[in-house]
């Protein structure tokens, strides 16, 4: 029997974890919701957590799950112990799977997949146009009146690069409070064979640009249309410096533009790829120490509302080649937090309760998702997740539970933080 069975129907006492920062205090989960410490039964399940910090389960704006179509890069069930065994309670599965995520049935059909083998909540993202090709509106409407309650609405993978359907689609998604998510990338500026920030390094490696402005170009943009159609923008993972910028203006602006920036994005640089390790091939691509500079003070300040994780798993066949001829993508769920505090909580950029808001309550803010994101407080879901902040160790991408292995973080020594996550008050992960 697991521990998690073990727990069926029992309370689970957890004593003196630091809620977020706040300072230590008890927590009683009880029949799926935190209950009064005060009323805890005997029998009780006791976690000593002193030393420990509590956050609200995570929540992942950005994963690609890969089912259906691809499942032997990721399935529903290997995704989500992945999303786990990171901190999180709920991701949001991109529409670029096959078929594509542009019908009500097909968000239906992976919410009923999820029910049965999720160990996280599994929120469908509809896609934006039929088949992500960009000329058509998917369905938007009967995905949002479905029992998915779509809210978030993306092409990612591919860029909404007709103005026209941009707005149109911002136009249709106010009317439920929807949010159109993008992948900026100007097509013209940055076609599919871009895999490297356009400067020196390009130049010198031989590997076709990926220029600032093709994405920075794409939010301005954008900015203009949701302040023209008074609907809600949220610009995927942010990469450069230039975006920021933006960004900054539309917030001044007033602008309902949320953006979302990678743990990837946070700690490695272009540099990485002068081995033409494909591993380290990411659309958007890795780029400069300013840029990695600018996201971190986007981050810290607010300008960057959320980390999304951008998790795309790819099966070695399709990474395992040249680097221009591999697959875009690297993994990020399992790693996300520990990056995230080597790069901005061990520096003093974010406290514990600024990583529970980036990383918790306004993810789950962005994408109405009612249920996670909670403060940890009586009466409210228990999804936990309980951190060592001190913790260390080497990644060893043999033991993932995602079923690639494309991570780029094999071999780093890097926060090992994540002890244990509870959803909806069953334990989803216990460190052995
Ligand atoms: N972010 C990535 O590098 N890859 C994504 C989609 C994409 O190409 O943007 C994927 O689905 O693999």
């Amino acid at each position: 029997m697991t521990q998690a069975d073990d727990e069926q129907g029992r309370d689970v006492l957890v004593l003196g974890a630091d809620l977020a920062g706040r300072g230590p205090a008890d927590l009683l989960i009880r029949d799926g919701s935190f209950a009064d410490p005060a009323d805890a039964r005997p029998d009780a399940d006791r976690v000593d957590a002193a030393g420990l910090v509590a956050l609200p389960g995570l929540v992942d704006l950005h994963t690609h799950l890969r089912e259906p179509g691809r499942e032997d890069a990721e399935t529903v069930e290997t995704g989500t112990r992945a999303a786990a065994r990171g901190g999180y309670t709920a991701v949001l599965a991109m529409a670029n799977t096959n078929p594509v995520t542009d019908t009500a049935e097909a968000a239906e059909h992976l919410l009923g997949v999820a029910s049965r083998v999720g160990s996280a909540q599994v929120v469908p993202v509809g896609a934006v146009s039929k088949g992500l090709e960009g000329e058509e509106l998917a369905e938007l409407g009967l995905m949002a009146r479905s029992a998915a309650r779509t809210r978030v609405f993306s092409d990612d993978g591919h860029c909404v690069a007709d103005a026209r359907l941009m707005r149109r689609a911002l136009e249709y998604v106010r009317a439920f409070d929807g949010v159109v998510a993008q992948h900026a990338q100007d097509p013209r500026l940055a076609g599919r064979d871009a895999c490297c920030a356009e400067g020196e390094l390009s130049g010198r490696l031989g590997l076709p640009g990926w220029p600032a402005v093709a994405e920075a170009g794409i939010v301005a943009r954008d900015v203009q249309l949701a302040e023209l159609t008074r609907s809600r923008l949220h610009v995927c993972h942010v990469s450069t410096a230039e975006t920021v910028d933006v960004l900054r203006w539309a917030k001044q602006r007033g602008v309902e533009v949320t953006a979302e920036v990678t743990p990837h994005h946070l700690l490695l640089t272009v540099d990485e790829l002068t081995g033409y390790d494909p591993t380290f091939k990411v659309n958007p691509p890795l780029r400069s120490g300013e840029d990695v500079a600018a996201l971190r003070d986007a981050l810290s300040d607010g300008t960057i509302d959320a980390v999304g994780t951008d998790h795309a798993p790819h099966a070695r066949h399709d990474k395992e080649h040249a680097f221009v001829d591999a697959a875009f993508g690297m993994l990020g769920l399992e790693t996300a937090l520990a990056v995230v505090v080597e790069t901005m909580v061990r520096p003093g950029a974010l406290g514990w309760g600024d990583v529970a808001t980036r990383m918790s309550s306004v993810p789950a803010h962005i994408a109405r998702l009612p249920g996670q994101g909670r403060p940890l407080r009586v009466g409210e879901p228990a999804n936990l997740v309980l951190v060592d902040p001190e913790r260390r160790s080497v990644v060893d991408r043999d033991a993932s539970l995602s079923l690639s292995r494309n991570n780029p973080w094999h071999g780093r020594d890097l926060p090992d933080p994540m002890v244990a996550t509870w959803w909806g008050g069953r334990r989803t992960f216990t460190r052995s």
